[in-house]
């Protein structure tokens, strides 16, 4: 079966020139959770942002055997979807930003192929992000207040489960998901998205996932790659897996 994504030899470069990221090579098949590891200042987002086609970077990243303008680069990133460490950053309020996400125009084709009707941001659709949003433990209110006023872990899960709720994510590149979450809730999140791995129906097929514990790490990946001087590298597989 060929990879869902291809990272092919990816460089990225910021401030005074010296890459960050230097010729990251790697696949990622379809039912992968793919732990991405390193130490803080690494590169670990930079590489997940490149992927999202979110920063510039020279070399290739193939989403399905295709580069990101083959399907438009808005289209690419909501089929490749970047779920921020950080969400609290943006303006107004998750239903604000849920209403903009389904109004841009690649959202909108998406939406018409998933029956979707159209409406404001109270319109029908609005119940599926609340419907998916309680599946990852998140209040109704928490949708109309302002991100910078949800906590970070509130932030968190809001963003996942608009991650989830849209639909279109056959990728999610998950930064540091429950950074900000008790173990209790860090445990039903982890559950939740490796289930959404075994429903035919759900349009997520592969996760590549940011962490820094080795337990969570273990608990919900298939295959690891560490980001270490500008490098990454995939570990090989354990005896174990080799069985
Ligand atoms: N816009 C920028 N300009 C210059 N340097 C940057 C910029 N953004 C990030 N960096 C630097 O790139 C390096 C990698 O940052 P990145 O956020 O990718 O690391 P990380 O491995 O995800 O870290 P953490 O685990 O702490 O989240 C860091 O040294 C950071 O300071």
């Amino acid at each position: 079966m060929s990879p869902i994504l291809e990272v092919r030899d990816l460089t990225c470069s910021k401030g005074d020139g010296q890459p960050i990221i230097s010729g990251a090579t790697f696949t990622v098949n379809e039912g992968d959770v793919v732990v991405l590891k390193g130490v803080s200042g690494s590169g670990k987002s930079t590489l997940l942002k490149c992927v999202a086609h979110l920063e510039l970077y020279s070399g290739h990243v193939l989403f399905k055997g295709k580069p990101p303008t083959h399907y438009g680069v808005p289209t690419f990133r909501t089929k490749v979807l970047y779920i921020p460490q950080r969400p609290s950053l943006l303006p107004l309020t998750p239903r604000d930003f849920v209403s903009a996400v389904m109004s841009f125009s690649a959202q909108k084709r998406q939406n018409h192929e998933a029956g979707f009707t159209s409406g404001g941001p109270s319109g029908a659709w609005m119940d599926r992000f609340l419907e998916v949003g309680s599946r990852f433990g998140v209040d109704p209110i928490l949708w109309d207040r302002n991100w910078a006023e949800l906590s970070g872990g509130e932030g968190q899960r809001v963003m996942m489960a608009i991650g989830v709720a849209l639909g279109t994510a056959e990728v999610l590149l998950l930064d540091e998901p429950t950074s900000a979450l008790d173990p209790e809730t860090t445990l039903a999140v982890e559950n939740h998205t490796l289930s959404m791995l075994r429903k035919p129906e759900c349009s997520v097929k592969a996760i590549i996932w940011i962490t820094h514990s080795q337990e969570q790490g273990q608990r919900v990946g298939t295959r690891f790659v560490t980001v270490a001087g500008g490098k990454a590298r995939e570990e090989p597989p354990t005896q174990v897996d080799l069985v």
